[in-house]
């Protein structure tokens, strides 16, 4: 079984993740972790925080001379906005004198909601870990699963299909490979494979930050070469289908995920929306489309798997909306706080590496051993049987 743990806070020394259950003899390329992490840092829409963090990954256990050995894996990554917070965000010691607690709920935040729950009197608390900083180690883990299923041939990419009322032209996604929108939305300050509508987003981003407003996205991730088989429809926990819904839900900010062709689904007729099989000696079973998104009963059925997310637009606003100070019950405007204007293509890369977690878990749980010697000899086994079949 492979899980894993984070913690740490926005503003606190580090961040720093567990995860256990990887098998022994996996190569780790920490580049490949920190390159994962500098995508995440990148993004049209992007506020000043950004430039001072250089999110980096320090491997603390589990990996000898770049390979796993079968124990928990730790690693931290540093805050360097830490240095700017010192006394006011140190794990002991005392408050310093001046410090300032927050006490203004931003709508559409945690903070009310969490100061209530947890009955906060500093809203701080409540925000240095609801904050999508730690998104950083989910990345850095999803990069970490990334290197098992890239092991098993199984690759992921993501692009940005929507900003706000802007989208991409389906039109001209058709027409290119999936290699080609990858290489197109690496490119592309927005994360979008289409140029034409990369200037209407960016422009859209420019629009709301000038009003001091925020704007939100749509994300695709698509995940190539996952054998039919994992997941499961015996109970609702297992379906692969809820355990990325789920995933990608836990990403802040993000309030709507589709498999497929998803809600546009229900609005189709069966005979549009389903995928005809057919069978070839040569190809053996296959489709020749996709509108379930890869998976048939929470199973992948050897198709890709396309996933949408949706994410909300940031609350931090400049221009913000009413809300009650807690402690005076007085109406306030907000001071004005650093903020990221759209971070969508930011949430794309977390989404990319959210989902290779899951499918790395799904992945373990099918083909599991405690090498990767054990691991490929089930999987290539297990490849025999399908062709068996076939
Ligand atoms: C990559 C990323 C960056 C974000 N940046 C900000 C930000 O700068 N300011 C902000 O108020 N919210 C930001 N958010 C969103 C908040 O973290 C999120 O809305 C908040 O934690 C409340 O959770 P909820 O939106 O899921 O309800 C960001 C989210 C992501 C995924
Ligand atoms: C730090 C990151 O994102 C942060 C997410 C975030 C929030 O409220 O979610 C608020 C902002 O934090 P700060 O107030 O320190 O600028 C973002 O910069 C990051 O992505 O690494």
């Amino acid at each position: 079984m492979l899980r894993y743990l984070t913690a740490g806070e926005s503003h606190g020394p580090a961040l720093m993740a567990i995860i256990e259950g990887l098998p022994a003899y996996l190569s780790i390329d920490n580049e490949q972790v920190n390159y994962e992490l500098w995508r995440r840092q990148q993004g049209y829409g992007r506020g000043y925080r950004m430039k001072i963090e250089t999110d980096q990954v320090e491997f603390t256990s589990g990996l000898r001379f770049g390979k796993t050995r079968g124990s928990p894996l730790s690693f931290t990554i540093a805050n360097r906005d830490y240095k700017n917070w010192g006394p006011r965000m140190s794990p002991t010691g005392l408050p310093p004198n001046d410090l300032q607690v927050v006490t203004k709920p931003r709508p559409g935040h945690a903070d009310l909601a969490a100061a209530l729950k947890y009955d906060y009197s500093d809203i701080r608390d409540a925000l240095e870990r609801a904050s999508a900083r730690n998104t950083a180690t989910l990345v850095a883990v999803g990069a970490i699963a990334r290197q098992l299923l890239a092991a098993f041939h199984i690759h992921l990419f993501s692009h940005i299909i929507q900003i706000g009322h802007e989208s991409v032209n389906t039109e001209t996604l058709h027409t290119m490979t999936m290699e080609e929108m990858a290489r197109l939305a690496e490119q592309s300050p927005v994360r979008t494979a289409d140029p034409e509508a990369e200037k209407r987003m960016m422009a859209a981003i420019d629009a709301a930050k000038e009003q001091g407003n925020t704007v939100g996205g749509i994300f695709e991730v698509i995940v190539t070469g996952v054998p039919v088989g994992l997941g499961s429809y015996a109970m609702p926990d297992r379906r692969l289908d809820g355990r990325i819904a789920g995933m990608l839900m836990g990403v802040q900010a993000i309030k709507g995920v589709e498999i497929g062709s998803g809600f546009e689904s229900a609005r189709q007729l069966g005979s549009t929306v389903h995928d005809a099989i057919y069978y070839e000696t040569q190809r053996g079973f296959y489709r020749t489309t996709n509108g379930a998104g890869g998976i048939e009963g929470g199973i992948s059925n050897g198709e890709a798997i396309v996933i949408r997310a949706a994410m909300k637009p940031i609350p931090t606003l400049y221009k913000p909306l009413p809300s009650v100070d807690m402690v005076t019950k007085e109406p306030y405007l907000a001071t004005i706080e650093r903020s990221d204007a759209c971070a969508a293509p930011a949430a794309a890369v977390v989404g990319e590496n959210a989902v290779a977690w899951v499918i790395a878990e799904a992945f373990m749980e099918k083909f599991g051993g405690d090498s990767i010697k054990e691991v490929k000899r089930n999987f290539e086994s297990y490849l025999l049987q399908l062709k068996e079949r076939s």
